[in-house]
This record gives C-alpha cells, structure tokens and sequence, in this order.
C-alpha cells in the first residue's frame, strides 16, 4: 500500500463523548457492506467504466502522445476547462510543481496554466501577454456547453485572429468532448470543428469528478512527464480490496466510508481534510468537488473543508478545536522528517529555540502534523489519519482512487446517488438568460 489509514482517534472510546459511538460506526459498517456488495456487482456487470480505468493499459500511449503534442515547442501549456474537467488534472499537475510557491516553472520545461476561474481582467492580461505562436491550448468540456470554456475559447480564437494566427488553430488548440451525440449540440465541438481542431472523446459514462484517470487528467500530466501508468497503477491497489474476498475492516476505502456515513448519524455536518504538503492542495480542491457534488443532495451531505498544514493551524486551528464538535477530521501527513534546511545551532540558540538546533525543517512539519492530530483527539475531536510515506504518482493514483471509491460507498450507503448533480443547472441557464438581458 502507498498510505496507511487509521480511524482509532475518531472513536468515542479513544477521544470521549464526541468522538464516534461503536453503535453508529457497527451501523455505518453494515450500511457500507451493503454498498460494498453493489460496487462488486457494478465492478462484476462493467456498469461503472470508471472502475475498468485502473487496469486499462491501451489508451496509455495516446495519451503519451497527445502530452507531448502540447508539450513539444511550447513555451505555454494553458489547460481550459472547469470542476472535474480541470481539478484532477491540476492535482496530478502538482506533482510536477504546478501552483507550489515559488516553484511554478517546471524546469526547462512548458509553463502550464489552468484557467478554471473564469475572471475576465485575469484572462484578458494573460492573452495579451501569453507568447501565443507557441502556447497550446487545451480546451476540456464532458458536455462542451459550459459557458465559461465556451467564452474562453472564443476568446483565444479571436485572440489568435488579432495576431494573424488563425490559421494556425488546429496546431495551437486541442479539445476533449464527449462524442457527438445524434441530433444533439456539442457547442465546443461545433465551435472548434471549422478550425480543424483535434479532438479527444471524453468516455459518457464517466462522471466529470470520476474523470482524473482518463485521458481528462492524463493527458496534462503527460504532458508534464509526470508517470501517468504509475498513477493508473496506484488506482489499481485502491480497487483491489473490491476485486477479492478483503474483509470490510480490511478494506480502507469501506473503512473510510463508514467513518463518514457514522459521522453523519451522529449529526457531524462538516468534514474537514487537512492535509500537510504543498502538493496536496489542489487535490483537497479536487476533492472538495467530488464529495460536495456526489453528496449534497435529497437535504443530505456534508459539507467539505479542504485545509492546508501547517499553515492553516495559524487560521482555522481554533475554530477547529474549541468551536462546535460538529466536524469529522482527516489529517493527510507524509514523510517528510530529515528533509529540508538544517537548522544551524547559534543561529536557533539566537533566536531563542535551541531545540530547533540540527533539526530539519521537515522534522518540525512532521511533528507538527502528529501534534495537530493527537491535540485534535485530546480536545474530543474524532480525526481519521492517513500518512503517505512518499507523495508519487502511485500515491497519488492510489488516493485518488481511494477518495473516489469512498465518496461512491457513502452515496450508496445514505440511499444517495453519487454520479448526478442536478442542482447545478438552474443557476447556470438563469445566468445564461441574464445575459442576454443585460442584467447583471
Ligand atoms: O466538463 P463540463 O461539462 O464542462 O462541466 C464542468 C463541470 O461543471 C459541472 O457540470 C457543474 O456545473 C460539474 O459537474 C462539471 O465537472
């Protein structure tokens, strides 16, 4: 395994009277095992594709190939799209560096952008300055009809006219859709075909949130060289419990399901995941998305917090430990003592911290994440700890896959349906009829 889980401090019996009661997690347990036993039969009639994703080998090389298609002469790599058509490529995209402090270049490699916000003075900057002759554009819409990629490609279009580069479209821009379907309007697919525009086809029946493993985060990990079979591979040990006769204690994505689904019995409405890396945040975003999407419906769901430590301890810490106990707490660390500076001896005696003397930075980051979780569990706030030794494109796929699998799980075991999202439709048409208005 690429991580350990373990949900000790979050019993009752472990943190006190808040933690959680063994009747709601023994409860929480049979409704997951039921949802287990529907998640084999899905894996078992090949309804779900997304779980067919992680032994999939022969897309790989198309996938290499359209990477190095955005990668090879460019300066700029610009990734178009928004929610689960931009979040997972963007947590993959970290391994390689992407929106870590200071270290947003990838060595002499492309920059890479991702535009999911739309913000028109942002865009309009970046198009002004991009070097357009040798940025690539990569446009991702599962529907093709979201209005801010659908503005956002326009506006690259118009751009490349501006600078008599129109011609050029179909070696500057790529898209990725899902096929057209008969007597139906895919607006990206409409608006790109006349440029001669190279599109890749986004799989039906994979959920926009559920879509980092295929080519909708692979392609712009591959383009960051990043080890995009190593990440399938890592998905693939995530589903393993699934596929053989792994008792449900034994099977960490259950075990985390069950967490969340006692968690609510017991009228925790928050769940927070604080994790401690940098390369972790877009992932909590990716998350965020997926649980808050898949869950929040028919008056249920949990609403998700993403943290980052140690830094948000010095923002949210207080509210966390000495406001209402209505929070379930994941803490994500990694190995990181003995890496980083080493803190010179009279420098830390100067400073009035000789205990800091010939330690590394990552040794205090370390001890911080252990902190956190163990002062959590002393102030009766139940926290789940998943510790992965080395953040790589195994771990990653591995807590992809893993966090995916436990959000379907819960689904299941409130009586909820994971993979749709109706909700989100009625603001989007009503700001669509709101610009035509003029209102706004
Ligand atoms: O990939 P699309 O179709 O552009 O959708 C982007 C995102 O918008 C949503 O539909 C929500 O509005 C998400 O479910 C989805 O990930």
């Amino acid at each position: 395994m690429s991580f350990t889980q373990s949900i000790d401090l979050a019993l009752a019996s472990q943190v006190g009277g808040h933690g959680l009661p063994a009747t709601a997690i023994e409860a929480a347990l049979s409704a997951v095992g039921t949802a287990v036993e529907r998640l084999r039969e899905d894996q078992d009639k090949g309804t779900l594709p997304l779980l067919r994703l992680p032994a999939t080998t022969d897309d790989l090389e198309s996938i290499r190939a359209t990477g190095r298609r955005l990668r090879d002469g460019a300066t700029d790599i610009v990734i178009l799209g928004v929610g689960g058509s931009s979040l997972g490529a963007q947590a993959l995209a970290q391994l390689a560096d992407y929106l870590v402090p200071g270290l947003g270049r990838l060595g002499d490699g492309p920059r890479i952008h991702f535009f999911d916000n739309l913000d028109p003075l942002t865009y309009a900057a970046v198009l002004e300055r991009l070097p357009l002759g040798t940025t690539r554009f990569f446009a991702v819409s599962k529907s093709g009809g979201t209005g801010e990629t659908l503005m956002q490609v326009i506006a690259v279009l118009t751009a490349l006219d501006r600078a008599g580069l129109r011609d050029r479209a179909k070696d500057i821009i790529f898209g990725l859709s899902e096929p057209q379907k008969d007597g139906k309007r895919n607006a990206l697919r409409d608006l790109l075909a006349p440029e001669g525009v190279s599109f890749l086809a986004h799989d039906p029946n994979v959920g926009g949130r559920y879509s980092v493993l295929s080519n909708v985060g692979l392609v712009p990990a591959a383009a960051l060289d990043i080890d995009v079979a190593a990440i399938r591979a890592g998905a693939a040990k995530a589903l393993a419990p699934f596929g053989d006769d792994t008792e449900l204690k034994d099977n960490p994505a259950a075990v985390g399901a069950a967490l969340n689904v006692a968690a609510t019995l017991e009228g925790k409405g928050i769940a927070v995941v604080m994790a401690y890396a940098d390369r972790l945040e877009r992932f909590m975003k990716w998350w965020v998305q997926l649980w808050a999407e898949s869950l929040g419906k028919d008056g249920k769901g949990t609403q998700p917090v993403g943290a980052l430590g140690p830094v948000d301890q010095h923002s949210q810490q207080q509210l966390y430990l000495a406001g209402p106990k209505d929070k379930l707490f994941t803490v994500i660390t990694t190995d990181v003592a003995g890496k980083g500076s080493v803190m010179d001896e009279a420098l830390s005696k100067r400073a009035g911290e000789p205990g800091f003397a010939h330690k590394h930075i990552g040794d205090f980051v370390a001890a911080q994440g252990l902190a956190m979780i163990d002062t959590f569990a002393k102030n009766g706030c139940p926290v789940r700890r998943i510790h992965v030794p080395k953040l790589d494109e195994t771990a990653m796929g591995q807590l992809l896959m893993h966090f995916m699998l436990e959000t379907i799980l819960t689904g299941y075991a409130l009586g909820l349906d994971p993979f749709d999202q109706p909700a989100v439709e009625e603001a989007k048409i009503l700001a669509k009829k709101y610009l035509t208005e003029g209102k706004g």
